[in-house]
């Protein structure tokens, strides 16, 4: 029965190839970081208010000229083929429907443009590692800019590839035959979209950011900024918003988890630049803790896939509903009355008991 996102994982792996079904689950290395993303959440208590009329609650945020439905966003996955033939159009579709925004991947198994047709004037953003050649940095942009993209979401945790040791064990290193990276097509001589072309470079620096910046009007944001310090750097340098994010476990293993990191990037950006979070998002109790502790709105990734595997566009649909009405409940029965009442104070801190 599919009562709650975990249930998806479970219905997914019965229709999916387990070589793909292992490359959506896995972290890197150990996997402590992916365990760690949930365990954080699971081990921070709620502590309720009551007899507090909470009929109008749902804390709907404005994110660069976007008002959600729920703060909630589709964080970039790739691949989305392998869940489903219809791939990023069924996720498009779906994300269209709960008013959420979807994070685009740059690697993507349809294009930007055709996603952007799948589901015309949903609101969509676009996912960028950042090329070592400025050159194609900036025709991916500009893939992203004509198919209505209104933010470009940097990643900044892959100077190199995660080691996902359940790839390396089963042979996945690239697409099967027939899928492409559609966004990379025709970008680089003698490449059609294979994943190599999606170039993970160590050389990157702030000023690659700085001239992404120059390069575009669109609002960017950085995903995978996990010290203050860098955080600080960040609203300095005149970056639009931070992803909290350790990619779901894929990159650096033994990280914090996102959820623990979050008071100290929150108290770093003192509110100048908007801070959202993935990594571990599974319930309704996981986005109020979230934003309690600064989170501007979360969002979710495995969880997106693995519905698009069990149900195509429906799936997801359904998976985003049941996460809405677990949201709903959770801000009642935590007394939330609006925005104002998601305070660390939602929050029980065993010291603080009188
Ligand atoms: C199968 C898969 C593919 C991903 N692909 C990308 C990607 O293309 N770009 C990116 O920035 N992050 C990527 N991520 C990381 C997600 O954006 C997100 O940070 C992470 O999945 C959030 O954690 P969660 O899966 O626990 O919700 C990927 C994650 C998964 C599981
Ligand atoms: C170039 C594709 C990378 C996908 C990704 O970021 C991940 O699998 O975590």
């Amino acid at each position: 029965m599919l009562l709650n996102l975990r249930d998806y994982e479970t219905a997914a792996r019965e229709k999916l190839d387990p070589v793909h079904a292992d490359f959506i689950a896995g972290g890197a290395r150990d996997e402590i970081t992916l365990r760690e993303n949930e365990a954080a959440f699971a081990r921070l208590r709620l502590l309720p208010r009551v007899l507090r009329d909470t009929t109008r609650r749902p804390p709907a945020r404005t994110l660069f000229g976007h008002r959600g439905g729920m703060p909630v966003l589709l964080s970039p996955t790739a691949f989305h083929k392998l869940a489903d033939p219809e791939g990023e159009r069924a996720t498009a579709r779906a994300a269209a429907a709960a008013g959420v925004i979807m994070i685009v991947s740059m690697a993507a198994t349809v294009s930007v443009g055709d996603i952007a047709a799948a589901a015309p004037g949903a609101p969509r953003w676009f996912q960028l590692y950042p090329q070592p050649e400025p050159g194609i940095t900036e025709a991916l942009v500009a893939r992203a800019t004509a198919a209505g993209c209104s933010a470009l979401v940097v990643t900044v945790d892959s100077p190199v590839r995660g080691a996902g040791e359940r790839n390396r064990r089963n042979g996945f290193h690239d697409l099967p035959p027939g899928l492409r990276c559609e966004n990379m097509v025709d970008l680089r001589a003698g490449e059609h979209g294979r994943l190599r072309q999606i170039v993970m470079s160590p050389e990157l620096t702030w000023e690659h950011i700085d001239r992404l910046r120059e390069a575009t009007s669109l609002p960017v944001l950085l995903k995978g900024v996990l010290h203050p310090d860098d955080a600080r750097e960040a609203v300095r340098r005149g970056v639009d918003g931070l992803l909290l994010s350790n990619h779901g476990g894929r990159q650096l293993d033994t990280v914090p988890a996102t959820i623990d990191l979050l008071p100290g990037i929150a108290d770093a950006v003192a509110g100048r630049i908007p801070v959202l979070l993935d990594g571990g998002v599974r319930r309704g109790t996981d986005v109020v803790k979230a934003l309690a502790l600064g989170a501007s709105a979360v969002g979710i990734g495995r969880p997106v896939l693995w519905a698009l595997a069990e149900g195509g566009e429906q799936g997801v649909r359904r998976m985003l509903e049941l996460l809405r009405e677990e949201i709903d409940d959770a801000l009642a029965l935590c007394g939330v009355t609006g925005p104002d009442d998601l305070t660390p104070a939602v929050l029980f801190r065993p010291r603080e008991r009188s």
